[in-house]
């Protein structure tokens, strides 16, 4: 039986949260932008012209990211981009020291942002990284590029913070995924649990009831014909009655096990009531349907229905219809009570409507 719609709402709630990163990474990207043009500003005006062109150059990386995901929406892009421009920008403010030797500060905003932006583990890899680079500079200040020199007890708090903060970060956002796993797998039973017929794992009623409102649209739409099969089993209160309630039980679940096996990926199977079924099948004309359904009555006849080394007489009984003979829902599932009705008055075991008697059992095949 297709099972769509779980899947399709949890990738509905990643896309969501795709699209809220993607809008505070635009938002961060601006404020980058603009603090990186006032303080290149100050820098200017304080006569550090190199450290000012500079700073003023890494707006371009990021206001091309902007404009790049502006135009191919790439989320994956824009997330890359703005860590590898920040990533350098934060090496050359280390290597560099800023104004004042403070440039190393910056790089406290790096351990949040890489672990809400990418997983615990790339964010864990990239930031050892970054620690690696920041260690060359504190231990080779002669290096190319490197033109400053931080006292020993800066180097020393500022990896002891930065160690504090990158563990607290991690920790942090381990516990955000975990919770928010733990509620999206809580989301999906109680979402599995409310379309869901808890004694047979078919669908229930109301997930039926939607299903057949989303075909008759498709229908409507684009002319897709489907039918259905109401199903009910024979004589369900004598097997209750003689064998027990948890005979009937079983009774119901072997039959679903049954169906589906027999019903086609993309058809739906449903309990409709207490012992009675529903099959809506897709693209499925009038004799298709009543073909299914006659092939699963035999199957059912053919079946040993057991409960505690005890054979159960179970046969169905049911009432195909074709969209094509009704003009909505309500025609379609009366047209097809009204058939079940008369393959019961009929002497039960049978499908209605147009079928002959069938040999080897009491039962009848559909005619073509
Ligand atoms: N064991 C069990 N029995 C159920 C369940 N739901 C409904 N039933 C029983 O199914 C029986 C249905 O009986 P009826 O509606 O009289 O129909 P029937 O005996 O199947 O007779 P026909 O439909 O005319 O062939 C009732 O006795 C219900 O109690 C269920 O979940 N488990």
């Amino acid at each position: 039986m297709r099972d769509l719609s779980t899947s399709s709402s949890h990738r509905g709630v990643e896309e969501i949260e795709d699209i809220r990163i993607s809008r505070i990474l635009t938002w961060l990207s601006l404020m980058a932008i603009l603090f990186l043009g006032g303080i290149g500003t100050k820098a200017w005006l304080f006569g550090h012209t190199g450290h000012a062109l500079t700073l003023w150059a890494f707006s371009i990386p990021l206001a091309f990211n902007m404009f790049w995901f502006a135009r191919t929406g790439n989320r994956t892009v824009q997330k890359s981009g703005l860590i590898a421009t920040v990533g350098a920008l934060f090496a050359y403010l280390i290597a560099s020291g800023g104004e004042n030797n403070t440039g190393p500060l910056w790089f406290y905003v790096f351990p949040p942002l890489l672990f809400y932006l990418t997983s615990l583990r790339t964010g864990t890899a990239i930031l050892l990284f970054c620690y690696l680079i920041a260690a060359m500079v504190f231990l080779f200040p002669d290096l190319p590029l490197v033109n400053t020199d931080y006292t020993l007890d800066f180097k020393i708090r500022f990896f002891a913070t930065l160690t504090f903060e990158s563990i607290l970060c991690f920790v942090l956002e381990a516990s955000r995924l975990k919770a928010r796993n733990e509620l999206m797998a809580l989301a999906r039973a109680h979402e599995h649990a409310a379309r869901t017929d808890e004694l047979t794992g078919l669908a229930n009623r109301r997930e039926m009831q939607h299903r057949l409102d989303a075909e008759f649209s498709r229908y409507q739409r684009s002319g897709h014909h489907f039918s259905i099969a109401l199903i009910d089993l024979d004589l369900f209160k004598g097997i209750n009655d003689q064998y027990g309630h948890h005979a009937g039980d079983e009774a119901l679940r072997t039959f679903s096990a049954l169906t589906r096996q027999i019903i086609r990926q993309s058809d739906i199977a449903a309990r409709w009531g207490g012992e009675e079924f529903l099959l809506l099948l897709p693209d499925t004309s009038l004799i298709q349907a009543l073909a299914l359904a006659e092939r699963l009555r035999a199957e059912v006849v053919s079946t040993e229905f057991m409960f505690r080394e005890q054979r159960l007489p179970v046969t169905i009984s049911a009432g195909v219809c074709s969209i094509a003979k009704a003009g909505s829902v309500d025609e379609l599932l009366k047209q097809a009570d009204i058939h079940l009705y008369s393959a019961k008055e009929a002497g039960r075991n049978q499908i209605a409507p147009r079928v002959r008697p069938h040999q080897g059992d009491n039962g009848s095949g559909p005619t073509p």
